[in-house]
C-alpha cells in the first residue's frame, strides 16, 4: 500500500536536492567513475526490490538520471520518499 504524499514530503525531497514535480521527482547522481555508478545501481536496485518500488532511470559512464513515481496512483508517494532517502543515504 502506498499513499499520496503530501506537501510535508514534497518538502523533504526537495531539500534533499529532488526536483519535484507534480507526479514524479527527479534527481541525477553524479559518481567517480563507471564502477562507482554502476555499484550504487546495483545496491538502489536491491532496496527497490525489498520496497518492491521500482525507479525509472538511466546510466551513461558516470552519471545515473533518477525519475521517482509511483506507477499504481498516477503520482508522487511515500514510496518514492522512501526510495529517494535510501538512494541518497547509498550515494553519500
Ligand atoms: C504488483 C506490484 O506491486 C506493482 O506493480 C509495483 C511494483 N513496482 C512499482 N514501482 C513503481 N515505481 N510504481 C509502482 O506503482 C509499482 N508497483
Amino acid at each position: 500500500m502506498s499513499y499520496a504524499l503530501g506537501q510535508d514530503g514534497r518538502d523533504i525531497l526537495s531539500n534533499a536536492g529532488w526536483t519535484v514535480g507534480d507526479t514524479s521527482a527527479h534527481k541525477t547522481f553524479t559518481f567517480k567513475n563507471f564502477v562507482e555508478a554502476f555499484g550504487w545501481m546495483t545496491s538502489a536496485a536491491i532496496e527497490a526490490e525489498k520496497l518492491n518500488h521500482h525507479p525509472e532511470w538511466s546510466n551513461v559512464y558516470k552519471t545515473v538520471e533518477v525519475t521517482l513515481t509511483t506507477h499504481d496512483t498516477g503520482g508522487l508517494s511515500d514510496l518514492d520518499l522512501k526510495l529517494a532517502q535510501k538512494m541518497d543515504a547509498l550515494a553519500a
